[in-house]
């Protein structure tokens, strides 16, 4: 059997914020040793709260340090709305997260869509591709882009990022960053990175919690079904892990592992 994804299981949000941490924190100094900077990607949804309360902790010593200024922060999946709305994902992690570091703490790079582009979710995708070309090297001398970290969603469909069950979009072989504009979770016009960029990354982490979320996880664990997840699941295999809360996963036979690094 080849190797497969990590899933860790905690009682609640708060005793699974800590082992976020010191994960985020490891592929932050491996990314940091390998190319000096930590580019990592995250979604909407819930994840940027859950990743605040990790984040926000206070630092417990030289080993436990988010080192903010080397952070190159882009969206797994953005929505195509001005910066400032209520359905942005960057607003979200604004308010969640990016406001909430102290005066004195060094900022991390944002990489945000371009609000002039709204109009055309092709030229939108388009653009941030660029942004990503311009991170990552050239396409041309790189095949696909790796990031240090993708921090994820699970939708109740199985979806994650914009990449939703039975959607085109699956099939999508040659852009890194693709449009919707039929996403069935509303708003309906998006941008999102594509699966084998996803699949390219480093590392990569699911945060999922809630009873909400028991019956998907099961079939995600126990079927796979070409669900979204799934395929991130068969496509990186041990670089992958799911940090979930006890309701998420309750009645999932898929082993559950305790965390460590
Ligand atoms: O912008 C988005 O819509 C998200 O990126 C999306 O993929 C999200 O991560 C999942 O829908 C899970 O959302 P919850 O964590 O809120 O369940």
């Amino acid at each position: 059997m080849g190797k497969q994804a990590n899933l860790y299981a905690f009682p609640d949000t708060t005793a699974l914020a800590p082992a976020l941490r010191t994960y985020v924190i490891a592929c932050q100094d491996a990314g940091i040793q390998r190319h000096g900077v930590f580019k990592v990607a995250v979604s909407g949804g819930s994840l940027p709260k859950t990743l605040a309360q990790a984040l926000l902790a206070p630092s417990k010593g030289d080993s436990d340090k988010v080192k903010w200024e080397k952070w190159e922060i882009f969206f797994a999946d953005e929505r195509a709305v001005p910066l400032d709305h209520a359905d942005s994902n960057y607003a979200l992690l604004k308010a969640e997260l990016l406001d909430k570091l102290s005066a004195d703490t060094p900022q991390p790079t944002v990489h945000t869509i371009d609000p002039e582009q709204l109009g055309d979710t092709q030229e939108l995708a388009d653009q941030y591709e660029q942004v990503l070309v311009r991170s990552f090297a050239s396409r041309d001398s790189v095949k696909l882009p790796i990031f240090d970290l993708l921090l994820l969603g699970c939708g109740p469909d199985g979806h994650t990022c914009s990449l939703f069950p039975g959607h085109e979009l699956l099939r999508e072989t040659t852009a890194w960053v693709a449009p919707i504009e039929d996403s069935p979770k509303p708003p309906p016009r998006r941008i999102t990175l594509t699966l084998p960029v996803v699949n390219h990354a480093v590392r990569v982490a699911f945060v999922a919690t809630g009873g909400g979320k028991k019956e998907i996880m099961k079939e995600i664990f126990e079927q796979g079904n070409g669900l979204p997840c799934a395929l991130v699941n068969e496509g990186t295999g041990d670089r992958c892990s799911w940090f979930v809360d006890n309701p998420a996963v309750e009645g999932v036979s898929y082993p559950k592992r305790p965390f460590s690094l």
